[in-house]
């Protein structure tokens, strides 16, 4: 019997995803492969219309020991926002196949003119040949039935075959010269990462892109050090440039409900509050005295002097009803207590002496008041009076501040929710083959390096409030690690056991045949990156992605809405590591939490409002620092406040030698502020005044003007 060939259907479809009934299409493509008599029924799977999804089921179905010969997609190919078939599935294909795309655009466009519509992509991973189809059955026939003659002698030369034999030969001498559909015996070998492929005239071609229109802007890892670029093409952003774009393409904050809490702190409301409880809820005593009856008048003579008898007491924790203060009578009452009916002042207990006391001796009977002009309302705090009914009480924008008075707030109205936006979750990995942990008892070999950025970021982070997932280290070789390791963490799993929002990686960035970050965002992950390269120092190759994401199954929620995920890709040099999630992942994770909701963020040039990123201040030079002539330099320093005029002062934490090199993490050590020095020739004057960026507390000194 002729071995048959593999293939795999892929339904790329929300509703599917959700109903798996109301899929049509598998139904639909089954026959007419069947009909052709050379392939084993399909396996088929759904997924929602997410990217990491799409990719994770090709890699599972290409790049495994147990590979198809052919994979169909159906669905996402059109033109709406949701549809990203083809920019999960391009970046994974080696080598593309404009002829299928052709064949099937011509033939659909003989049935309806709207196959203009549609945006096919088909080509080659590994030994894999990877079509998609539209998403309607009709659709997914016509173009299936287009191509379908010729998938078996394509998928026969995919998998390694020599096309002179095929051509001239049957296609079952083909598929044991090739080894494919051979499910009895396991001899297929898995070359995800071959460096190119037979030609058919037994000429090896190199794989990597040729045609500018079709290569990516990163280095392809499996083409070699030798083919990599030898000038970076990411264009130098300045820094304003690179904020403007990370402000671009961070999503809007997303709202959510949460219990009043202490967990609250460092969250911004999103949502106005208004008291539901007035505060106080009654008329309460602001002293501990006694509650009388004030006459509306002094100035007819009255008087509240004399002794009255003391009729009732009140404390503050008091239930129920009070008697009411017959006229005549006093009633002894503390601090916070509710007054009783008919009492309108207090008289402070100073303002008293004691009259006479009970039979017992142990109570008073009756109290002598001193004061003479008590009027109606001293020492009552009247219901509403600090917090009126329906009032606001915090606004959209308001941040919850450690002080406590928002909580306090929110606390004495019964408030027990409010809406807040969402803090983010920011997971940090390190990368690099040359790490270890940092604890590791073992001595170093080699060029081990002792990862400090993790914990130095991490700490970072941590201090900000925000919630932090450690995503460990992942090792250059295999290039796969580093993969795994970030849609891993994009889905929520392996370390992160709940997806995060953000990932920041340290290394990997710069121009070196293993730096894999920018090959892995573009390449594997269907990523755009937004800047490859800043116009600072440190941090001259700081990367910004994001990634196109959808939660798995829940095509409906709102989290819908958050189609994507930041990936900060920062340079190794731990100063360099540093200083870029100051400058460039604090304003962004500042976004996330909603503070650019303030109502004093600044509507012209958001990106630099105050209250996104480090706080700007003036501070003189007390010292010359040295410039660098082309790129802005982020110079680490200590700023202290003076205590005779009242200036901030600035200076190096070292500028002789090593003192400000990237690799120098101390450079940080007791610095609090990131002095910024505009590039140029020669020096900072001493006594010049330049702009600093605030990353800690500034504390007093006796610096004094210096020039
Ligand atoms: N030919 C060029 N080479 C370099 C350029 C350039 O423009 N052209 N840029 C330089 C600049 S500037 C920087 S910054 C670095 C950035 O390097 P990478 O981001 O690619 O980082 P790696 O190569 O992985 O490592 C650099 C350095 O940092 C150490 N490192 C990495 N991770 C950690 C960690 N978690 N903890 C401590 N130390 C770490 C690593 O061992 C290296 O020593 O590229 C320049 N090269
Ligand atoms: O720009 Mo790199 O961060 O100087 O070393
Ligand atoms: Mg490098």
């Amino acid at each position: 019997m002729e071995t048959k060939l593999k293939a795999a259907i892929l339904i790329v479809s929300d509703t599917a995803s959700l109903d798996p009934a109301s899929d049509k299409v598998v139904d639909a493509l089954r026959p007419i492969l069947a009909a052709e008599g050379k392939w084993e029924p399909p396996a088929f799977r759904i997924v929602p219309d997410d990217v990491v999804q799409i990719q994770q089921s090709i890699y599972d179905w290409a790049d495994s020991p147990n590979w198809y010969n052919l994979i169909l997609l159906s669905g996402g190919t059109g033109f709406a926002i949701k549809d990203n078939t083809p920019e999960a599935v391009s970046p994974l294909i080696q080598r593309h196949a404009p002829g299928l795309v052709h064949g099937m655009i011509a033939a659909s466009l003989r049935v309806t003119p709207f196959a203009m519509m549609a945006r096919p992509v088909a080509g080659v991973r590994n030994k894999t040949l990877i079509i998609t189809l539209p998403g309607s059955p009709k659709g997914a026939m016509e173009n299936l039935d287009a191509v379908v003659k010729l998938l078996p002698h394509a998928c026969l030369q995919s998998a390694g075959a020599n096309s002179r034999n095929l051509h001239a030969g049957g296609v079952k001498k083909l598929e044991s010269e090739a080894g494919v559909g051979d499910t009895q015996n396991h001899h297929r070998h898995h070359h995800p990462h071959h460096h190119g492929h037979d030609d058919g005239h037994g000429h090896k071609t190199p794989k990597a892109h040729t045609s500018p229109s079709e290569r990516p802007q990163s280095n392809d890892p499996s083409a070699g050090p030798n083919r990599r670029y030898r000038s970076s093409p990411y264009p130098m952003l300045s820094v304003d440039e690179a904020l403007r774009r990370i402000n671009e393409h961070t999503p809007e904050p997303e709202v959510i409900e949460v219990p009043v809490t202490t967990s609250l702190i460092g969250s911004v409301i999103a949502e106005d509050v208004y008291a539901a409880e007035a505060v106080p809820a009654y008329r309460a005593s602001i002293v501990d005295g006694y509650a009388v009856i004030a006459p509306d008048s002094i100035a007819a003579g009255q008087s509240t002097k004399g002794i009255f008898p003391v009729a009732s007491i009140a404390h503050a924790n008091v239930g129920g009803n009070l008697e009411p203060l017959q006229p005549g009578t006093i009633a002894r009452i503390t601090t916070g207590a509710p007054l009783p009916p008919n009492a309108n002042a207090v008289v402070m207990v100073e303002d008293t002496t004691l009259d006479s006391c009970t039979p017992d001796g142990k109570e008073e009977a009756t109290v002598e008041i001193l004061a003479e002009d008590i009027e109606p309302g001293e020492n009552v705090r009247e219901p509403g009076s600090d917090v009126t009914l329906g009032s606001k009480i915090v606004a959209r924008g308001d941040l919850i501040s450690p002080v406590g008075g928002e909580i306090g707030l929110l606390a004495s109205t019964g408030t027990r929710t409010v809406k807040v936006f969402r803090k983010p979750r920011v997971g940090v990995l390190s990368t690099g083959d040359e790490l270890v942990e940092h604890n590791d008892p073992r001595p170093l070999t080699g060029g081990q390096i002792r990862d400090s950025n993790r914990p130095s970021l991490l700490s970072c982070l941590n201090s900000w409030g925000f919630e932090t997932v450690d995503l460990g280290i992942a090792r250059d070789t295999p290039a796969s690690e580093l993969e795994h390791a970030l849609r891993d963490s994009l889905r929520g799993v392996g370390r992160a056991s709940s997806s995060v929002d953000v990932i920041i990686t340290t290394g990997g960035v710069s121009m070196g045949e293993l730096d894999l970050l920018k090959p892995t965002i573009e390449r594997s992950l269907g990523g755009t990156i937004h800047f490859g390269r800043v116009s600072m120092k440190p941090g001259k190759p700081t990367t910004f992605a994001t990634v196109p994401f959808k939660p798995a199954g829940d095509a409906t929620s709102s989290q819908q809405e958050r189609q994507s995920k930041l990936i900060f890709s920062l340079p190794g040099n731990p100063a360099s590591a540093l200083v870029t999630l100051n400058l460039f992942v604090l304003p962004s994770l500042h976004k996330l939490t909603g503070l650019g909701h303030s109502s004093q963020a600044l509507s012209s040039r958001p990106w630099l409002a105050p209250q996104l990123g480090l706080p700007r201040v003036a501070v003189v030079l007390t010292h010359h620092f040295p410039l660098d002539p082309k790129r802005t330099e982020y110079h680490r320093a200590v700023v202290t406040a003076s205590r005779s005029d009242g200036r901030l002062y600035a200076t190096s934490t070292g500028v002789e030698g090593a003192g400000q090199r990237s690799s120098k993490v101390g450079s940080l050590a007791k610095a609090n502020a990131l002095v910024v020095l505009r590039a140029g020739r020669g020096v900072g004057i001493k006594g010049e005044i330049v702009e600093a960026l605030l990353m800690g507390d500034v504390h007093g000194s006796d610096t004094r003007v210096i020039c």
